[in-house]
């Protein structure tokens, strides 16, 4: 059996405590639940169910939260326990080498760790390959689809990467999937109305800046090139910001929408010139071992696979060369249960690694 540390119980947290507690096929037991301001320990015959660890982090019981504590903790049990860090929290990341040197497995679908500094990555994959604990960090690019799964395949079976491009952004690829059809309504909604419905839909982040800046996607082409061992930067990535120039510094995210009907025609008028060209708008990430690496808004045929994209699909492109003819993974790649089944298959794989036979 093998326990579990939950670390950040919001959205994606709490679906994943929800999936894992209704496996039919393996057993784990939630040993701690933190969220940024208090946490609650499972004492050794009373694991979290899930309809307690929530009443017991609102709860007088509830200590604040102590991540140095919460790792003791479960460190100090006799089964083997995983880390699953559900924040987004830079703080957290940085914790994982120390975790894994403690013998705690990591899953995550957290980024900052692995498109943040350089020797913050190099620390974790040390750390790993010291060999006390796994980590895994599958949705933290197309969430639950299997995409660093399917690139360390090609790795490790030694064929090479020729180029991997890609819609990775549920919430772009909705915008762009509508505003730039390849068959337009007859009464077509502007730029800021298709936002606005992403937003209203709960694709985008609390702020929709936070998507159309492009951090989001150049965080997932990172990751993807690291893992294929081109060290990219989000500091020296080409990366394309969408959010108008004159709105950047709108003071909140209602201001920001507000105002955003102002940028309608010059969208309008790239999704224009698109069209005379018999191409539709995508925002794409591209990982090029050749230094060409990029984020950006750009035309694609209407034939493309690209183009026939719908809903919030995301879809991955891996040009290898055992694959001249890409392989392609595509599928719903954002919200909870699907970046929660992500992180399922990762607690699996660590399972499967410790109990062969189970
Ligand atoms: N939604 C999606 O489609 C996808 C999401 N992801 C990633 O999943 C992660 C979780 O997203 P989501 O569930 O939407 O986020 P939420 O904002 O719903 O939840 C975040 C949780 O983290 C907790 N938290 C924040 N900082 C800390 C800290 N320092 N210590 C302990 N707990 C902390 C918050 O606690 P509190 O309530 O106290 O603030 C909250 O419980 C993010 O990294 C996101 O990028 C990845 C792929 C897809
Ligand atoms: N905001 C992201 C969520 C997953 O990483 C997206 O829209 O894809
Ligand atoms: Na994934």
């Amino acid at each position: 059996m093998l326990n579990l540390a939950i670390i950040g119980p919001g959205l994606v947290g709490s679906e994943f405590i929800s999936q894992v507690l209704k496996s039919t096929t393996r057993t784990f037991r939630i040993i701690a639940v933190s969220n940024s301001k208090r946490m609650v320990l499972s004492q050794t015959t009373a694991p979290l169910t899930n309809s307690s660890w929530k009443t017991q982090l609102e709860s007088p019981s509830a200590t604040p939260t102590d991540l140095a504590k919460l790792a003791a903790h479960a460190a100090s049990q006799q089964e083997p326990c995983v880390v699953v860090d559900c924040t987004s929290s830079d703080a957290v990341a940085e914790c994982y080498p120390v975790w894994l040197r403690m013998g705690l497995h990591v899953i995550t679908p957290n980024k900052k760790a692995f498109s943040g500094p350089l020797p913050l990555w190099d620390d974790i994959q040390k750390a790993a390959k010291e060999g006390k604990a796994h980590v895994f960090h599958e949705s933290t690019v197309g969430a639950g689809l299997p995409i660093l799964s399917t690139l360390r395949d090609l790795i490790e079976t030694g064929d090479d990467i020729t180029r991997i491009e890609g819609i990775f952004s549920g919430t772009l690829s909705y915008l762009f999937n509508n505003f730039s059809s390849p068959n337009p309504p007859t009464t077509p909604s502007t730029f800021s109305q298709t936002v606005s419905t992403a937003k209203s839909l709960g694709y985008t982040e609390p702020d929709p800046r936070d998507d159309l800046n492009g951090m989001d996607v150049a965080r997932k082409v990172v990751i993807l090139g690291r893992c294929a061992g081109i060290p990219l930067d989000l500091t020296t990535l080409h990366v394309e910001n969408m959010v108008p120039e004159q709105l950047r510094n709108a003071p909140n995210a209602d201001a920001f929408m507000q105002q955003l009907p102002e940028a309608d025609a010059h969208f309008a008028k790239l999704n224009e010139d698109a069209r005379k060209e018999q191409c539709v708008l995508r925002y794409v990430g591209c990982v090029d071992p050749n230094g060409q690496s990029s984020v950006k808004l750009a035309k694609y045929p209407l034939a493309h696979p690209f183009a026939a994209l719908t809903g919030s699909d995301n879809v991955i492109a891996f040009t290898t060369r055992i694959f001249p003819s890409p392989l392609i993974v595509q599928g719903a790649g954002a919200g909870a249960a699907v970046t929660a089944f992500g992180m399922f298959c990762d607690l699996l794989k660590i399972d499967r690694i410790l109990s062969p036979h189970a």
